[in-house]
């Protein structure tokens, strides 16, 4: 008994090594990885961010003059592009070998098929569905609901400043965009701003601040095991008020005709196949139910965090920098004085300096810091003799790039001017990727920047912004979340202008 216990752990260690070794066998530049863990110990242990290490290994790659390179999840291979032109293969021209995000979905688990995690036909089917939901247009219909919720933002920002108390910013940015968000994807009225127990932010925090050991599940064990199992990617208190809370919106809406301008609007209308012009003319088939309460779902978590996370990084760059916001809120003023004062799309849209702020921002802390992607066809690397085996995660090292100083000279120094016409021009393509790129780039962009926008327009045209001594500087970046954040809270002092 005793030999077969020690011949199968020497077995067990050997195959740990030999595949520990597969990248080398490859001929790709691997880092040396620890043994069992690999080279993400910490991360996986939720003692570091994830982030960080690819952020890391892609500088210390590109000094080496590495075109890609290899890590391991315990003694799982990772490859991890460093070259913009094996960037742009894997992400556009050689998509169909690389269209999976790698993520956990299962058709047991009707939260987790939400279109981020859907690979293959299905997801083509509700991306070309999805598609005609974010033109331009629809974002136009939406805008209103937007700018009704930067009342409750402002009074936020004044009672904290009647108390003379800090504003604890990535909380109210969180709050703004949890609200716009559970608005125009569930079609709810919600007020996480004034209410301080709020069920929808209350979920949002945990989904985006999950246990390190789901975390380490949710990044290690693959869907087939977790599905059968009963993993849930939502907990499961919130898929059934979820599920409940929309039913009863689709229920109420059905009966008495109501035609809202929202998201859950125009996927009901992919439901009932009710032709509204560029909806539904594309693929014949029609959305189930399920299908609507999964992508409602994705809508929210995709949408807020993200969202919400930019806007606080954008504040706390300008409160750091005064005469980047004494420029903005100049040039908000004057495109608003020029439109009676009035937050419209169109007025949104002039703001060129606002979007060069926004780029910055993206930039320097990007919400989604690697693109994740999984070879879904065996793919020999042009111009090079590594293949990728069908079924590899890959991580497209995008804050990495963001922050190489071949492309981004001085990459620490927060400077809108690197986003005027000219300046973008003279970079290469791919240098440049916070929502992504190709047929799978963020769905929700306008969306996206629009909310961005519309929250910062708000909050420079009436208040200063300074750095408060309990906000540590330099930032301590999160250890276990699904988008990059910051650790603890982000204190901002606020005064009216
Ligand atoms: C500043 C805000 C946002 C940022 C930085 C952002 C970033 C991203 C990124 C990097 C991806 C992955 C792209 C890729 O793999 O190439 C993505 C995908 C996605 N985003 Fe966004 N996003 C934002 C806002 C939103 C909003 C507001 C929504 C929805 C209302 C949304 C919905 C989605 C969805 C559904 C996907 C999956 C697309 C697919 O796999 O086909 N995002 N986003």
């Amino acid at each position: 008994m005793l030999l077969y216990i020690v011949v199968s752990l020497v077995a067990l260690l050997l195959y740990i090594k030999h595949k520990q070794l597969y990248w080398k066998r490859r001929g790709l530049y691997q880092f040396k990885p620890e043994y069992f863990f690999g080279n993400a110990r910490k991360e996986l242990l939720g003692q570091r961010s994830i982030f960080l290490l690819f952020r890391e290994a892609y500088e210390r790659a590109k000094a080496m003059k590495e075109k890609h390179f290899g890590i391991y999840y315990f003694w799982e291979p990772v490859y991890v592009p460093t070259d913009l032109g094996i960037v742009k293969n894997i992400m556009i021209k050689d998509f169909q070998h690389f269209w999976g995000h790698g993520w956990y979905s299962h058709p047991k688990d009707r939260m987790s098929r939400h279109l981020f995690a859907l690979e293959g036909d299905p997801w083509r089917l509700i991306r070309t569905k999805l598609t005609p939901t974010f033109t331009s247009g629809k974002m136009k219909m939406m805008f209103d609901i937007l700018v009704a919720k930067t009342d409750g933002l402002e009074k936020l920002i004044d009672h904290h400043i009647s108390r003379r108390q800090p504003v604890d910013i990535r909380e109210t940015a969180a709050r703004f965009t949890t609200d716009i968000i559970v608005n125009c994807a569930f079609g709810i009225e919600n007020d996480a701003l004034s209410d301080d127990e709020n069920y929808f932010r209350k979920y949002g925090r945990k989904m985006f601040r999950p246990s390190t050991f789901y975390m380490l599940i949710f990044n290690t064990v693959p869907s087939w095991i977790l599905g059968p199992i009963g993993f849930k990617f939502a907990p499961p208190e919130l898929d059934k008020f979820l599920t409940d809370t929309m039913l009863d919106t689709i229920q109420y809406r059905n009966k008495n005709n109501i035609h809202r301008k929202d998201f859950m609007n125009l996927l009901l209308q992919l439901k009932s196949g009710e032709n509204n012009g560029d909806i539904s003319q594309k693929v014949s088939r029609k959305l189930t139910e399920d299908e609507i309460l999964a992508q409602c779902f994705g809508f929210f978590i995709a949408g807020y965090e993200t969202s919400s996370t930019t806007i606080t990084f954008a504040l706390l760059e300008l409160a750091c920098n005064q005469n980047v916001q004494d420029k903005l809120r100049e040039q908000i003023v004057e495109v608003l004085n020029q439109n009676d004062g009035l937050i419209t799309y169109e007025a949104t849209m002039d703001m060129k300096y606002l979007d060069m702020v926004i780029s910055e921002t993206l930039r320097k802390h990007p919400p989604v810091p690697n693109l994740p992607r999984v070879c879904s066809k065996t793919y020999k690397v042009p111009e090079t003799e590594v293949v990728i085996e069908k079924g590899t995660k890959v991580q497209i090292p995008v804050w990495g790039i963001h922050m190489d100083p071949e492309y981004y000279p001085n990459p620490e120094i927060f400077d809108p001017e690197r986003f005027t016409a000219e300046n973008k021009a003279k970079r290469p393509d791919m240098s440049y990727l916070p929502f992504g790129e190709g047929p799978r780039m963020c769905i929700g962009l306008r969306f996206g920047m629009m909310q961005v926008r519309v929250g910062l327009i708000s909050l420079i045209k009436n208040f200063k912004f300074t750095l408060n001594e309990k906000t540590s500087n330099p930032i301590k970046i999160e250890k276990v979340s699904f988008a990059l954040g910051v650790d603890g809270d982000v204190w901002l002092d606020a005064s009216r202008v």
